[in-house]
């Protein structure tokens, strides 16, 4: 990953222009959102989880914890603490809804503290804090189950028992999952009844114990909602703030770590503290607006950034409710959207009110789209409207597909910027302009700055490699110091690798990967997001993505991998093959790309291979092109 390492490092002895910009937002205050549902993790500690004398008596026998005067909790994260100060407003309080269950903060609460008892009780390295409590001392504890709410009691277990998470991916072979099970050296694995052989086999496999994550009850249906839950052991306030003030938190320690998904290399082992996700869960509210009266769909994979960040963590920190479709499909999210606003203008309890998404769900939602009737049409239309915010990142969100989308369902989606290594850092703004083929501006606390290679851009048109302060960034590398210590500038930013430039308004345009996206031909340097954001307005393209093959003559040529619209591809690919030839389609680029931009080489397939966040692996692909004749 980021192999523009060493590229840097040989433009650090050239002359540089610094760009730079600073979001002029103001920090948020510690309590920015309303008050929210989360107070209700203390209700549970009080009422539900332990008996009561087990939270705050001096002499209890709960493991581990009985020479101590006070509470039970060892290390915890900021981002709890600032929830369990937080008033309540109200009781309606579920958080999770999946497969037409609702599940209350209380109740997961409930299964995240038996998972860390669990996790106490299971012969780790424990170790005693000053408070006397037991605590996992930051061992690494895998979690492997589908988006539930098993997933998410089981990472606030880990939390809750002072270890660091690491969420493995539900779509990797064994081997990838023990290459990152190896490198963070996992103690033990957590998953769900579903999951459970096969995990244990891994377990073992790399010697980790193996648990099941305590089964989370769940609210009995959807017309059971939370009003007629009990709620008359609320403590007061005062108790609830006393509790928060008693928890031994310590910031700076590591909570989480994510892979990163090893298009530019290894995965490396990203490791998140407590204090950068409070920190980014804090600015993505404010930057847009979430709050107790959203419901999220989460159709996205959580051991990525956007499904566990954007839709699952920041949404419960503002009281949220997060509804999971594990899988995504386009039937699933359309009809989802139908139910909640029926055309007849009927209110229905539960709508969804916000949607993040990558590019290609969006490109295959519009697919489907076209191939419904006219009523279905006009259902899925007017749903898909009635949204408070429909979002957008991951990778380059094409224009076309931009456009396409707000002309069905009047949405200007909102595309913004982000890495496994600082979360996000760029977006559009929730008010104001967004505009399409930019990734708006820094969010809240953001710095960002562009590094030109002056020496390289003798025009200085301001195109360089993007670096990014925030409160958000990453600790470190898991065990790669020198990769940790290289990604920095000797200011403390961090370089993205990513290819940037400005337009006349500030906002950033993403010109891709240095070395995956960027090709140089004929001397040019070639943004291949642009090109195929162009490809894709040819009317028998429906994916595509370009990149450099080396060429003797121009040093790299422009190669188009091309996915046929699903029309086309009714017919035979030969046909296809014969019908879209590079000449027709070079003919059509004429009028839309200078000539060095317009692909000298073209491949049809029928798929393009995509990750689990729908990005194509260049590398892989510029491998695969060369070995064939
Ligand atoms: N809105 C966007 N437009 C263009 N590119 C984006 C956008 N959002 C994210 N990206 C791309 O995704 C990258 C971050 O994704 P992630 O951290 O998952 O890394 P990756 O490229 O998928 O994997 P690896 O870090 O292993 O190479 C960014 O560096 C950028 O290239």
């Amino acid at each position: 990953m980021r192999a523009t390492f060493k590229s840097f490092n040989c433009i650090s002895t050239c002359c540089r222009n610094h760009v730079f910009h600073r979001s002029r937002s103001k920090p948020p205050p510690t309590h920015i959102i309303a008050p929210t549902r989360f107070f209700f993790f203390v209700f549970v500690f009080s009422r539900s989880i332990l008996p009561p004398c087990r939270h705050f008596s001096v002499n209890n026998s709960v493991s581990g914890r009985e020479k101590v005067g006070g509470f039970l909790f060892p290390k915890y994260m900021d981002f709890i603490k600032a929830i369990l100060k937080r008033d309540p407003s109200g009781y309606d309080t579920v958080a999770v809804r999946e497969n037409k269950k609702s599940y209350t903060y209380d109740q997961i609460v409930t299964s995240a503290w038996n998972t860390s008892d669990l996790l106490r009780d299971s012969g780790l390295n424990v170790e005693y804090g000053t408070n006397g409590f037991a605590n996992l001392n930051g061992a690494r504890i895998a979690i492997f189950a589908k988006p539930s709410a098993e997933f998410v009691a089981g990472l606030f277990g880990i939390w809750l028992g002072g270890g660091i998470a690491v969420p493995l991916a539900l779509s990797h072979p064994e081997e990838e999952l023990l290459y990152v099970m190896n490198d963070s050296e996992v103690s033990m694995i957590l998953s769900t009844a579903e999951h459970q052989e096969p995990m244990k086999s891994v377990a073992a496999k790399c010697a980790a114990q193996y648990s099941l994550i305590p089964e989370v009850s769940s609210i009995m249906s959807k017309s059971d909602r939370i009003d007629n839950y009990e709620h008359d052991h609320l403590p007061e306030s005062k108790l609830r703030t006393k509790f928060a003030d008693s928890l031994t938190t310590d910031g700076d320690d590591s909570a989480l770590i994510i892979y990163t998904s090893g298009t530019t290399g290894k995965p490396k082992g990203v490791v998140h503290t407590h204090k950068s996700i409070s920190a980014q869960v804090q600015m993505l509210i404010e930057a847009w607006d979430y709050s107790s009266e959203d419901t999220f769909l989460n159709c996205l994979p959580l051991h990525h950034v956007h499904g566990l960040f954007n839709a699952l963590l920041a949404p419960l920190y503002a009281g949220s409710v997060v509804e999971f479709l594990p899988k995504f499909s386009v039937r699933g999210v359309w009809q989802r959207l139908s139910e909640s606003y029926p055309e007849d203008g009927s209110t229905v309890i539960d709508a969804i009110t916000v949607f993040t998404g990558v590019p290609t769900m969006y490109t295959w939602l519009l697919q489907s789209y076209d191939q419904m009737d006219p009523k279905s049409q006009s259902s899925c239309s007017y749903a898909a409207h009635k949204l408070r915010l429909m979002m957008c990142g991951s990778s380059a969100l094409p224009l076309p597909i931009m456009k396409q989308w707000e002309s069905v369902t009047g949405h200007r989606l909102l595309e913004r910027y982000g890495m496994t290594e600082f979360v996000m850092a760029l977006s559009n703004p929730i008010k104001g302009e967004r505009r399409g083929g930019t990734v708006g501006k820094p969010l809240p606390q953001v710095e960002a700055k562009i590094l030109v290679d002056k020496e390289n851009d003798p025009n200085a048109s301001g195109i360089g490699e993007l670096c990014i302060r925030s409160p958000s960034l990453f600790k470190e590398y898991w065990k790669r110091h020198e990769a940790t210590t290289e990604s920095f500038t000797d200011d403390g930013f961090f370089k993205t690798g990513d290819t940037v430039k400005v337009d006349e308004n500030d906002y950033y345009i993403i010109m891709g990967r240095t070395n995956a996206d960027i090709m140089k031909v004929g001397g040019f340097k070639l943004s291949a997001l642009e090109i195929e954001s162009v490809l894709l307005e040819h009317p028998a393209i429906s994916e595509c993505a370009v990149l450099g093959l080396p060429d003797k003559d121009y040093g790299e040529a422009v190669c188009v991998i091309i996915v046929p619209q699903v029309d086309a591809m009714s017919g035979n690919l030969q046909d296809l093959k014969a019908s879209l030839s590079l000449k027709e389609l070079q003919a059509w680029s004429k009028k839309k790309l200078a000539p060095y931009k317009i692909p000298t080489k073209l491949v049809i397939w029928e798929k393009l291979p995509r990750n689990a966040m729908g990005k194509v692996n260049k590398k892989d692909l510029k491998k695969l092109l060369q070995q064939q004749p």
